[in-house]
């Protein structure tokens, strides 16, 4: 135990000398053009972003709203803010991690490439020419299909973001409903002004946008375009049936099983696009039920890449610092000593799945109970009908129910080396054999952290001594 610990401390010791130096290198080149910029800022410093358009700076026409509005304040300046902000940002979030400047510039670049590009909204007389431009992702030439909308645009869509087209909130943006002038119903997600700083905010904008805009998959939300002018918003595609949340714990009518099975099995292959097959890997870390959107044909989105991680090859996991998600759906490695990868993922998914079989939420509203903990006897005991929700009456696929149950026992094992990765998660909802014994990415180095942490005596009862001081500590 004391080995275990000091290891780990030497490691931390380790990683934080090498970034230091990350940033330093990144940073020094930089230091007086920035002080100077920060200077000319401060002097037109604003509450809100308003950009009208990257025209000036990347040679894109522009879309201006009707007012032409941009508050006055150079959009040459506010596009630089951004971009600057997205590479304060990128330092930070990935900070801990030795190939982080190589893989910021990756990004950084590619999606100024991208926003280059974009084609602008309702701009007919430009179609032409942005036709003809392809643009590369990782090398593949791609059709641009965003749309860069103006205040103006998303306004008319959304009637003034009235309150009754108001579909959902969460804790950064609102969404609303919105008709585009050729039909089409989007989902209009603005992001709220929160207690962040306005370039962080930005930050966080852009690094969302960058992986969204990466992400191709149909269990995956799609973005049909953006808007930077008076606030920053994202247009996505419209889901139909709203979110898992709404339909398994806000409807009065039972999801049946038949539906809640095809979410699972297509929340698992959005994640393992994201974890295996993606161009790069990418950690979503916010796997819950309000997260995962029905489409039209009830097929299942992963939505909200606002805690979104890139994960290198080579890097075995991120720590990240602050601890950010949703209580109920954090793995133990995660909240205890902030290791994200993708088992982290796999942990939410298992919690997901335990909310599809029970119909109960990851945290109990009344007892405050949590799911995993209630969960857990009846699953090493294989009590199928303790488990199944009441509301199902019995009417459900009993081998598809024992598979369920089977896959989410593993995927929330206390230790993350005994959780599956997402494609054997698919094989286990199939009811496949899936050998689970040191299950690590053979491509990424095994950590000295990780190691430590299975190494470390953690048995179930002090997983649970674990989860329920971490309930405490959020609810204090
Ligand atoms: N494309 C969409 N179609 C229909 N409804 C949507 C869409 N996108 C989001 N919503 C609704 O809006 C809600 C909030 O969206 P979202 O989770 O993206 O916001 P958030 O503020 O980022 O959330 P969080 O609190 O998790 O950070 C969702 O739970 C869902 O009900």
């Amino acid at each position: 135990m004391e080995r275990s610990e000091k290891k780990w401390k030497r490691e931390e010791t380790r990683e934080k000398k090498k970034n230091r130096k990350v940033d330093l290198t990144l940073m020094v080149g930089n230091r007086k053009e920035k002080e100077k910029e920060k200077k000319k800022e401060n002097e037109n410093e604003e509450e809100e972003v308003r950009v009208a358009s990257p025209r000036d700076v990347f040679g894109v026409p522009t879309d201006t709203d009707s007012t032409g509005s941009s508050g006055g304040v150079s959009p040459q300046r506010q596009w630089r803010a951004m971009i600057e902000a997205l590479r304060i940002k990128s330092v930070r979030r990935f900070s801990t991690i030795p190939l982080l400047a190589a893989s910021y510039e990756i990004s950084r670049r590619s999606l100024r490439n991208k926003l280059a590009r974009i084609r602008p909204a309702n701009d007919e007389e430009e179609e032409d020419e942005f036709q003809n431009c392809a643009i590369l992702i990782d090398g593949i030439p791609t059709k641009p299909s965003w749309r860069n909308f103006s205040y103006a645009h998303l306004a008319a869509a959304t009637e003034n973001f009235k309150p009754e087209n108001m579909i959902g909130k969460g804790g950064h943006a609102e969404v609303y409903k919105g008709r585009l002038p050729d039909g089409q119903v989007v989902a209009v997600k603005r992001i709220m002004r929160n207690d962040k700083e306005v370039e962080d905010r930005a930050g966080d904008f852009l690094s969302e946008l960058g992986i969204i805009a990466h992400i191709n998959h149909p269990n995956a939300t799609h973005m049909i375009g953006f808007g930077i002018d008076r606030g920053l918003f994202f247009v996505l595609e419209f889901a139909p049936h709203g979110s898992l949340a709404s339909l398994l714990f806000g409807s009065s009518e039972c999801l049946e099983w038949k539906k809640r099975f095809k979410v699972a099995v297509g929340v698992a292959k959005g994640l393992k696009y994201l974890h295996h097959d993606c161009p790069r890997r990418i950690i979503h870390r916010d796997i819950k039920a309000s997260n995962i959107l029905l489409n039209n044909n009830d097929e299942a989105e992963i939505s909200d890449f606002g805690l979104a991680k890139w994960l290198p090859d080579k890097w075995a996991h991120h720590v990240v610092y602050p601890i950010e998600g949703t209580f109920g759906y954090l793995a133990p490695e995660y909240f205890m000593h902030g290791i994200v990868d993708e088992k982290t993922d796999v942990f939410a998914f298992g919690v997901l799945l335990l909310e599809l079989i029970t119909g109960r939420r990851a945290v109990d509203s009344h007892s405050r109970e949590s799911l995993v903990i209630w969960a857990k006897p009846l699953l090493d005991a294989k009590s199928i009908k303790e488990m199944a929700d009441p509301r199902l009456q019995e009417k459900y696929d009993p081998t598809e129910m024992k598979h369920a149950m089977a896959t989410a026992s593993m995927c929330i094992h206390h230790m993350s080396s005994k959780r599956p990765y997402m494609n054997q998660v698919l094989q286990l909802l199939k009811g496949e054999e899936v050998s689970i014994e040191l299950n690590q990415n053979s491509n990424a180095p095994r950590s000295l952290l990780l190691d430590a942490c299975d190494l470390e005596d953690y048995t179930c009862s002090n997983y649970l001594n674990n989860i329920n001081r971490h309930k405490q500590l959020i609810m204090e």
